[in-house]
């Protein structure tokens, strides 16, 4: 799968990812209204209103971007109804040719991760059947439990030729408390750097690995030490856009050869109309604006690299 990611992103010269984390302020009001005249103002109902506010990003979008990054707890909130509503967002994103990076950050004790990841992005073995469950291409997983909580994921993606991204300094104010405390001198994130990198080795694809991480736009100066010290890992760079990041403190995450990260936006795109810049599409229009915003992160993402 991440000969496909980079395949993709070179195809549509796009090295971005579309977070796919509908809240039901987003969504516009015709579309709430007929959810709601459906199912009523229950969980049933909100979930028809995301599950129909993501088909339209997706269909006014799909052509453009290689993948998309749905956020599990957007659906999750809105118990087994909203579930329903991210794994039907995820076959229709698949159907259309995306890869979808599921944003769940799992990662426990090792039995616990199995399940995760069988879950996630395996088959679960049903008497003499098996079944695929949510079937996304890649997961992100925490890291935090260390080799135990990675490796049934390894075992998994081996399997199923899949992938996942490994935070090792994410985006928000407060990823220092720990992530930056030193240990022998080392920052913590470099350490679960080069430890993904050294997971990565046995997980190689054509180019990179697919065994990638997370590292937050927010962070450029560390985001340039992590890409030294991680040449052969795919980046997944959250940040962007409605947390501050811009495209100049990204050059830095790509390689020379112009790969190596894959930038996303969620709230930017996807709540575009919203925005002063795409407010003459209408909430009615709201597809449109998402597909201008991309149109727009493209070019940005591009001017640096
Ligand atoms: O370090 C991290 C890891 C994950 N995220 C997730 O990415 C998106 C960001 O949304 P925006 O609206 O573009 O800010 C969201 O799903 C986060 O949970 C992150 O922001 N930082």
């Amino acid at each position: 799968m991440i000969n496909k990611l980079v395949e993709e992103i070179k195809k549509k010269n796009a090295p971005i990812v579309v977070g796919l984390d509908p809240m039901l302020n987003y969504v516009p009001q015709q579309i709430q209204k007929a959810a709601f005249e459906e199912y009523g103002e229950t969980l049933e109902g909100a979930a028809e209103a995301i599950w129909q506010f993501n088909k339209g990003i997706v269909d006014a979008t799909y052509d453009l971007i290689p993948a998309v990054k749905p956020q599990i707890a957007m659906y999750e909130q809105f118990g087994l109804p909203g579930m329903a509503a991210f794994k039907k967002t995820v076959d229709y994103c698949k159907e259309k040719g995306l890869i979808v990076i599921g944003d769940v950050k799992r990662g426990d004790i090792g039995s616990t991760s199995a399940a995760y990841a069988v879950g996630h992005l395996g088959k679960v073995q049903v008497g003499s059947k098996s079944y695929y469950g949510f079937d996304e291409d890649f997961a992100t997983v925490n890291p935090y439990l260390g080799s135990d909580g990675i490796n049934p994921f390894l075992d998994v993606c081996k399997e199923e030729k899949k992938g996942i991204f490994v935070l090792v300094k994410t985006s928000n104010p407060s990823s220092g408390e720990f992530q930056d405390q030193k240990i022998d001198g080392k920052p913590l994130y470099e350490l679960v750097g080069e430890k993904v990198a050294q997971w990565g080795e046995e997980c190689m694809g054509d180019t990179y690995s697919y065994v990638g991480c997370v590292v937050g736009a927010t962070y450029p100066e560390m985001g340039k030490v992590l890409r030294k010290i991680m040449p052969k890992t795919y980046i997944l760079v959250p940040g962007y856009g409605a947390q501050g990041g811009t495209a100049k403190d990204l050059a830095p995450y790509f390689n020379s050869d112009g790969l190596g990260a894959i930038v996303n936006s969620s709230r930017g795109i996807i709540a575009a109309y919203k925005k002063d810049t795409y407010a003459k599409y209408g909430e009615a229009n709201y597809a449109d604006a998402s597909r201008q915003a991309v149109v727009d992160m493209i070019e940005d993402i591009n001017s640096v690299l």
